[in-house]
């Protein structure tokens, strides 16, 4: 809008008029005037045809402003009759009219003669649309007319809004755009070329390319006009701005045609940003070419086809290849990695997840080495930001694993056997019970250990041991399944593990079975071993759930097999652990028994069945408890040789018996042997006989006074060290009797060797020698054989007097039992009679 002919907020445009139109239609207009005041026919009526033909809408317009003539364009144009319009005046037909505008106009008419204004016209059915109006006055014989041309501008306003349209969307964009004419002068150019350039858009349009940039040349530009086809062409070039800074841009030059004139398009962009990034990343890739060819560590490159696109010298040199073979191919290819097909699942894996990560890659060198290498595998992003390639930087770490493997081998395996340590067990041990309770299966644990370890150790040597010891290890792992454990927790000692069992019968089938793997015949050196062991089962989660109870419950009732006689397995019962709490209690309470002065020895009396007379006694321990009262050595005995209480009580009762010993004899008395009972564990202490010889010094007791009652198992388990004290106690004249005989394994062939001179029968047998058959037979049976070696018999546990004439009658010498009196202290026993013949 032109403000210089009115005021710019009516909104309406006023444009100045064409002076030749003016005096135009100043003409025709005086002609009207004249045609109505009777000018002749024919010029009256071409005249109305010329305008009723005009494509502008003519309307005449008299001084009391109303139409005196409308053309056709004008009745058209508005949808009136002729005869509507003729009459109305201009504020009728135009919404934008006000009395300010109405002045303004006439005041423009009345300074310039004419005036040009752009507003609306009102429709017969009261639509609107823009419109030029051009309105002149004249004076005609001595009246102001006024003739107004008014041309509907719709389409010209439309037009008008799209280029606005088309300038604001291209002003919009970032990148410069530059329209130029067949001479490639700019003709167009918007706000993002002036901007990038410096200039203002004036300053631009009627340049050239070369104006702008330093890189090209006219005739370049001419050429290229006039030789390019419509294709558009992508080139790099640069800019120079008006205060002479030259930077990068991309061109993208489009030539067209429009009324056979030649047009060129191009659109620049500032790529001084990505030109300063690729140069960056050009340097990185320098460098990076730089340390990756020089690095020790191996560098490979791959594809998301697995393929190589890059190694460096030393993944050359580990491999013992060239660049040229590995260069293009898969890790599954070549070298042959161990583990390959891992490689490139992991390669896949970075490429998916954008992370890196890092695994061991083990393969063998050309020398059949086991190569251990640390790779890192590293994604490497595009442009697009999605992972084009994988970087695998590799360190050899063959010695760190091999060490590592050595420290864990060390930590958790034992060095011997090589099988799980108790460290490991117990991991295991913690995994499976937690796998079998997510699962609802059932598992057990043993405890074993060998019966006979210790005398193969100190009689053959600690390398017999140890062979000993692996070949257990070996037999243990054969007789279990792949996924059981077989540990060695120390000394002879071992435990097993076994996940999904069906049941506890599954863990006796076992032990049965690994009892008899022991018990075949182990070769150390030259030898030939017999060795026995036994088993301590526990159930999970039938006794525990706890791994700590398991392991506490499998070792008791590991005791338990022992106590029974060993070459045995016994399952744990609830029972056991009662009674290895009361044991652990009775232990701690019998350390201080001695001092305590809680123990005493009972005597039980010994008759010579031939006369009933009174020959001697067996010294019965009893513990005079505070709170618990008297406690029977069943129940203490067993603790005390555990805890190794029994070498300090052994002694005591020595000194004890001896004392009494010796108080029941000497001058003038008959002879009265009182029989001592010896624990196993007091022969290892290896100080029995220097013990024994020093009580009998100390008490003054003769060696004929006492026995030493042992036990057949004892004859088994030391042979070699028990003979030979044997043999000691022989030739300071005390005499051995083998006690409970028949109970244990009750093999005769020993007896022989050993200096025996009394068997004592067990009592189960005399208990029943007069019911049952086969007790009767055995006690003969052992009478006779006795006989056979000279040694004189004890029968114990003698409560009738059928079971006292049975035993006289076969030839039994000597008899024991509550039939003649229970153990009794040693007042009470002073007081006995010395032949039982008149009182039984
Ligand atoms: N039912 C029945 N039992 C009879 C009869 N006559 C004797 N007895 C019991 O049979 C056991 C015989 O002792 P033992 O076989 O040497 O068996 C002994 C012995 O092995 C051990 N013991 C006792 N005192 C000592 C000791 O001072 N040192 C060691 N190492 N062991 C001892 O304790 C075991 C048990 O001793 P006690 O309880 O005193 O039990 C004694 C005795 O009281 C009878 O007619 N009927």
């Amino acid at each position: 809008m032109s403000s210089e002919c009115y005021p710019e907020e009516s909104g309406i445009a006023a444009v100045k008029p064409a002076a030749e139109k003016q005096g135009e239609v100043a003409e025709m207009s005086a002609e009207v005037g004249a045609i109505r005041r009777g000018s002749p026919m024919h010029e009256l009526h071409l005249k109305e045809f010329i305008l009723d033909n005009a494509r502008e809408a003519v309307y005449l317009i008299g001084s009391d402003r109303r139409f005196v003539y409308v053309n056709d364009e004008a009745c058209h144009s508005l949808g009136y009759a002729r005869e509507e319009l003729l009459g109305k005046t201009p504020e009728d037909i135009d919404p934008d009219i006000t009395p300010e505008l109405g002045r303004w106009i006439r005041a423009q008419l009345a300074e310039r003669g004419s005036v040009t204004i752009e507003t609306r016209h009102r429709r017969h059915d009261g639509s609107t649309f823009p419109v030029e109006m051009q309105g002149t006055l004249f004076e005609y014989q001595g009246q102001m007319v006024n003739v107004a041309f008014v041309r509907d501008i719709t389409g010209r306003r439309r037009q008008k809004s799209q280029l606005e349209l088309l300038e604001h969307a291209v002003n919009l964009t970032s990148d410069g755009v530059f329209l130029m004419d067949e001479n490639v002068r700019f003709v167009y150019v918007n706000e993002a070329a002036c901007r990038s350039l410096g200039f203002s858009r004036e300053e631009l349009l009627g340049k050239t390319p070369p104006d702008i940039d330093p890189d090209i040349t006219l005739e370049a530009c001419l050429d290229m006009l006039h030789a390019a086809t419509a294709e558009p062409g992508r080139f790099e070039s640069r800019h120079r701005a008006k205060d002479g800074r030259i930077f990068p841009v991309e061109l993208t030059a489009v030539i067209f045609e429009q009324d056979s004139r030649r047009f060129a398009l191009t659109m620049a962009r500032d790529i001084t940003e990505r030109k300063r990034m690729e140069d960056k990343l050009a340097a990185r890739e320098r460098e990076f070419r730089t340390l990756a060819e020089n690095s020790p560590d191996t560098i490979a490159r791959y594809g998301r086809d697995h393929r190589r696109l890059y190694v460096n010298p030393a993944y050359a040199a580990q491999v013992d290849s060239s660049a040229d073979v590995l260069l293009g191919k898969m890790p599954t290819e070549c070298p042959v990695y161990a583990n390959a097909a891992e490689y490139e699942a992991r390669i896949d894996e970075v490429f998916a997840s954008g992370n890196e990560t890092e695994f061991e890659l083990k393969w063998a060198n050309r020398d059949g080495q086991e190569v251990c290498i640390l790779l890192r595998l590293t994604p490497e992003f595009g442009k697009d930001g999605e992972v084009a390639s994988v970087l695998a930087v590799g360190r050899d770490i063959t010695e760190l694993s091999a060490s590592r493997l050595k420290i864990h081998q060390m930590a958790f395996y034992d060095a011997l056997t090589s099988l799980p340590n108790r460290a490991l067990f117990g991991d295991r041990l913690r995994q499976i019970l937690a796998e079998a309770s997510w699962h609802g299966q059932l598992a057990g644990v043993m405890m074993l250990d060998l019966d006979r370890f210790k005398t193969v150790n100190d009689t053959m040597g600690h390398p017999a041991g140890d062979e000993l010891l692996r070949e257990t290890a070996s037999r243990l792992s054969s007789c279990v399944r792949s996924y059981d454990t077989v540990a060695r927790l120390g000394g002879d000692e071992f435990a097993i593990l076994l996940p999904e069992i069906r049941s506890g019968d599954d863990l006796g089938r076992l032990a049965a079975k690994m009892l008899d793997a022991i018990n075949r015949p182990f070769v150390l050196g030259d030898k030939e071993v017999f060795v026995s062991c036994s088993i301590g089962i526990t159930l999970y989660p039938a006794d525990s759930t706890e791994s700590d109870d398991l392991l506490k419950f499998a070792d008791s009732a590991l005791y338990s097999a022992k106590r029974s006689g060993r070459n045995k397995f016994c399952f744990y019962s609830r029972q056991l652990t009662e009674s290895a709490n009361e044991r652990l209690m009775l232990e701690s309470e019998l350390r201080r028994a001695i001092e305590r002065k809680e123990l005493e020895l009972y005597y039980q009396p010994k008759v010579r069945l031939e006369d009933g007379a009174l020959i001697g006694s067996e010294a019965l321990l009893r513990w005079k408890h505070r709170q618990r009262g008297v406690v029977s050595p069943d129940k203490f005995i067993g603790i005390a040789e555990d805890s190794g209480l029994i070498v300090e009580i052994g002694e005591w009762v020595l000194h004890e018996a001896c004392r009494v010993a010796c108080a029941w004899n000497g001058a003038g008395k008959p002879l009265h042997k009182v029989a001592i009972n010896l624990s196993a564990r007091q022969f290892q202490t290896g100080d029995l006989v220097r013990t024994l010889r020093g009580v009998l010094e100390a008490t003054g007791c003769y060696p004929e006074w006492i026995e030493l009652e042992i036990t057949e198992s004892l004859l088994l388990d030391e042979e070699s060290e028990v003979l030979e004290m044997l043999k000691a106690f022989r030739s300071l004249g005390i005499s051995i009797a083998i006690d409970d005989f028949g109970t244990g394994y009750s093999a005769l062939s020993y007896l022989a060797r050993f200096p025996i001179d009394t068997l004592k029968i067990d009592q189960s047998f005399i208990r029943n020698v007069t019911t049952d058959r086969y007790s009767a037979e055995l006690v003969k049976a052992i009478v006779t054989i006795a006989h056979c070696l000279e040694y004189q018999v004890v029968a114990e546990g003698v409560e009738t007097e059928e079971q006292a004439a049975f035993l006289k009658t076969h030839g039994c010498e000597i008899a024991q039992g509550y039939l003649y009196g229970r153990p009794m202290p040693q007042q009470e026993f002073e007081c006995l009679p010395l032949s039982f013949n008149e009182t039984i």
